[in-house]
């Protein structure tokens, strides 16, 4: 029976060196839930029904549902699918069209090349998938051209609870629904959003590892200029410890979630997740909420501040020295033996 405790012989689960606490799982009408929220702390949702009418999106259900559409799909080598952003490396060339010409193009080797496929032929490559194929990850905005009894299921999401939330906790408009249909053993490597998310588990299981925004320090994430922006240069599958010593002092929070299972992801808190063991594939679909007004700003000020915060002085110094090979050198000979 599946308890959402994270039972490592259930879902044989991954050991990591660093201690993993698990993510409190309360039923989503106890009024800690919203406490955790407020303080933007990860909690599991159990009860919420959020997505229940889609509690039937099967493969077998997308496949004859989700209309003639042109896909989102990326195919990777490995099991990790690295998010990358394209319209960094345009952006890139105009801000420092040197620095790109002179870097070696191995930099950019895309781990997860992007696509687009019809869901038939991603229902029979997942049905077909084997050992030693390369892996695939449907990533699909939902929208009105999803076919039309989707649409339907998609009306009855319980809209009046998590707009309640989205009230309550003064979150911005939702931007995203994205649909995720992936393959056992496929990891999203951890990084950081600037959305608050609600993150609900359709089908299949995700092992999900959290860590707050003040851990930044010790996932030495690439530079904001980066087509790898927000996400951590570390592998927490094999780790390096040697480049980047300050993982030794991370400490993690997981949850596995299941059907109907809601987890709500704070906004910069950093995620990684893997589809695990039993089901062959995992179906989720997120809700993205932009940030909320920021109100009165108290001091000290919290850790997701400190990170928009270094976001803002990365960009403004490579927008201003036009090359962010220069950006590192001038904050070094900014900081060292000087603030200690
Ligand atoms: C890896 C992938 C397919 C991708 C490739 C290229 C650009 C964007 C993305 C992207 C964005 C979100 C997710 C869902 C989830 C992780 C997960 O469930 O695997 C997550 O991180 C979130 O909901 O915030 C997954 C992806
Ligand atoms: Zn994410």
């Amino acid at each position: 029976m599946y308890t959402g405790k994270v039972e490592s012989d259930e879902h044989d689960l991954r050991k990591y060196d660093f201690p993993l606490v698990d993510i409190p799982r309360l039923n989503c009408m106890d009024p800690q839930v919203d406490e955790l929220i407020k303080s933007k702390k990860p909690v599991v949702l159990t009860g919420s029904n959020l997505v229940g009418a889609a509690s039937k999106w099967d493969l077998d259900y997308l496949e004859k549902n989700m209309g003639n559409g042109d896909f989102t799909m990326f195919v990777s080598k490995g099991n990790q699918f690295k998010f990358f952003d394209e319209k960094k490396l345009v952006e890139m060339d105009s801000v420092s069209g040197a620095h790109i010409k002179n870097r070696p193009r191995k930099e950019y080797i895309r781990p997860a090349k992007r696509c687009t496929i019809k869901i038939q032929d991603f229902a029979k490559r997942i049905r077909e998938w084997k050992d030693g194929d390369e892996r695939i990850y449907l990533q699909q905005a939902l929208n009105s051209t999803s076919g039309a009894s989707v649409v339907q299921d998609f009306i009855r999401f319980r809209w009046d609870w998590v707009t309640a939330k989205q009230k309550l906790h003064n979150w911005g408009k939702l931007t995203y629904n994205l649909l995720l249909v992936g393959l056992q053993g496929n990891v999203t490597p951890c990084h950081y959003d600037e959305q608050e998310n609600l993150f609900a588990q359709i089908h299949g299981h995700k092992r999900c590892i959290l860590f707050p925004p003040e851990q930044f320090g010790c996932l030495y994430p690439h530079p904001v200029w980066h087509p790898h922006d927000r996400q951590s240069q570390v592998d927490l599958d094999n780790p390096d410890y040697e480049r980047f010593p300050k993982m030794r002092d991370l400490h993690g929070f997981q949850a596995v979630i299941g059907p109907g299972d809601v987890l709500y992801i704070p906004i910069y808190w950093w995620h990684h997740i893997e589809s695990v063991i039993p089901e062959k594939y995992t179906v989720s679909l997120n809700f993205w909420y932009k940030a909320g007004p920021v109100g009165e700003v108290e001091y000290p000020i919290k850790g997701y501040q400190k990170v928009a915060i270094m976001r803002n002085v990365e960009k403004m110094l490579a927008e201003a020295m036009q090359d962010p090979e220069e950006v590192g050198e001038l904050l070094r000979t900014m900081v060292e033996g000087r603030f200690s």
